[in-house]
């Protein structure tokens, strides 16, 4: 039987992919897994038995992820499930920075005693004039699985696009538009474009990524669009550039007390994932993840350790995570051979500092030996799964 602690409203659809085999609520004690959503983790007390946290969405800067590697607690992450989610609320934030679209409906909302309404919207519809999009120029900062998307949106509703990303990934590459522009620079993307949406984690190099330097480079009156962290952005630096006109509308998905009711901000409660399609993605990709760890220590979609997918070939599995330095390897062939187990099959994959080793045996491997080899050095932890 595995325990599960809930950390936050996870979808049903998601938890139904749990047999009689786990039990999971939101009160758990001694949980193997955690699945969480936004949840801070940062000061939370992490059990013996604790295994595994999946996050049922993308980012993981809730999670002291460096802290669960020492521990050898695996975090996954769910790449992608939530991405036309967040994409389909960029779409709407564009038009929302361009056409004056809450302003006018908050106008309108005036008006509610005026027995001329018609009239009265209709002459003061001139307040409300916006742009429109099309031919215009949106830079895409992080082309993931969200960025990629929106840019590729962007492009069917006709605006330029630049796209810039240092690490983009083979499989974002390839299903990026050919008519998306490569910026070669931050610089550029600030100079050239009307827009900017941002789509990269929150970590310790991006913090206050967008900052004067870059505000100061961008287009006068620029839209900007941030659905991913709101520490992305410094908001002292932020203000002075919507005060003055240089950013034209700052549309959020992040509150902090300084953004809320001023003038061309707008702030969403961290609604980009927020549809049943995207929670009930997450959730399964989540815990299809945790049980596979669970029962076959496969790694699937981790954000601290290798991705490790093995067929099960024999009765047992030891599943052994360790410091990324040399000797492990032999030093476990050694223990195994001196007590005559045989292994059918071995795989060790790094990750960083860290590697994590699979080792499949026809053979018993006694509990004292499985002791041996968590006592020595470098190793993490040691895990034995059995099928029966
Ligand atoms: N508003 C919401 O509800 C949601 C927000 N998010 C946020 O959006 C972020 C992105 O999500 P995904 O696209 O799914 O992640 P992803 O991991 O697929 O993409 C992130 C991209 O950012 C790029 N990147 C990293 N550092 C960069 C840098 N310094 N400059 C340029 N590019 C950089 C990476 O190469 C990668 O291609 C997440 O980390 C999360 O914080 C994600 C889902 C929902
Ligand atoms: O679970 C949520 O609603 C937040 C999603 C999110 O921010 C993410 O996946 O990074």
């Amino acid at each position: 039987m595995y325990n599960i602690k809930l950390l936050n409203k996870i979808s049903k659809i998601g938890l139904d992919v749990f047999d009689e085999n786990y039990s999971y609520n939101e009160e758990m004690v001694n949980e193997d897994a955690i699945l969480v959503r936004s949840a801070s983790l940062h000061e939370y007390d992490f059990g013996e038995n604790l295994k595994a946290i999946a996050r049922a969405g993308a980012g993981v800067n809730n999670i002291p992820i460096d802290k669960c590697s020492e521990k050898g607690i695996v975090v996954f992450n769910t790449p992608g499930a939530n991405a036309n989610a967040v994409k389909e609320l960029v779409l709407c934030a564009l038009f929302l920075s361009s056409r004056k679209i809450i302003e006018s409906i908050r106008w309108v909302d005036t008006l509610k005693d005026d027995q001329n309404v018609a009239k009265t919207a209709e002459k003061g519809k001139s307040n409300f004039v916006g742009p429109e999009i099309e031919g215009k120029t949106l830079g895409v900062i992080g082309l993931g699985a969200i960025g990629v998307n929106v840019a590729n949106a962007a492009i069917k509703l006709g605006m330029k696009v630049k796209g810039y990303d240092p690490y983009i990934g083979v499989n974002a590459a390839w299903a990026l538009s050919k008519h998306a522009k490569h910026a070669i620079s931050l610089d550029e993307i600030y100079q050239e474009c009307d827009y900017i949406t941002i789509h990269i984690p929150s970590n310790s190099e991006t913090k206050g990524f967008l900052n004067q330097d870059a505000f100061a480079q961008m287009k006068d009156g620029v839209k900007i669009l941030n659905f991913a962290r709101g520490d992305l952005v410094n908001n002292e630096d932020l203000l002075v550039n919507v005060a003055n006109g240089k950013v034209g509308k700052y549309i959020s998905d992040f509150a902090a007390p300084e953004l809320i009711g001023q003038e061309n901000i707008i702030i969403l409660p961290h609604l980009g994932a927020s549809t049943p399609e995207s929670e009930d993605n997450c959730a399964k990709m989540a815990v299809k993840e945790v049980i596979e760890y669970l029962e076959n220590g496969n790694i699937i979609n981790s954000v601290n350790f290798p991705d490790v997918n093995q067929a099960r070939i024999s009765k047992t599995r030891l599943c052994i995570i360790n410091k990324n330095v040399p000797n492990i390897l032999a030093n476990i062939s050694k223990l195994f051979a001196d007590h005559n187990l045989n292994i059918e099959n071995m795989v060790n994959r790094s990750r960083g500092e860290y590697a994590y080793t699979i080792i499949d045996t026809n053979d018993e491997v006694r509990q004292d030996i499985i002791e041996r080899i968590e006592s020595a050095k470098g190793i993490v932890s040691v895990r034995s799964i059995v099928k029966e």
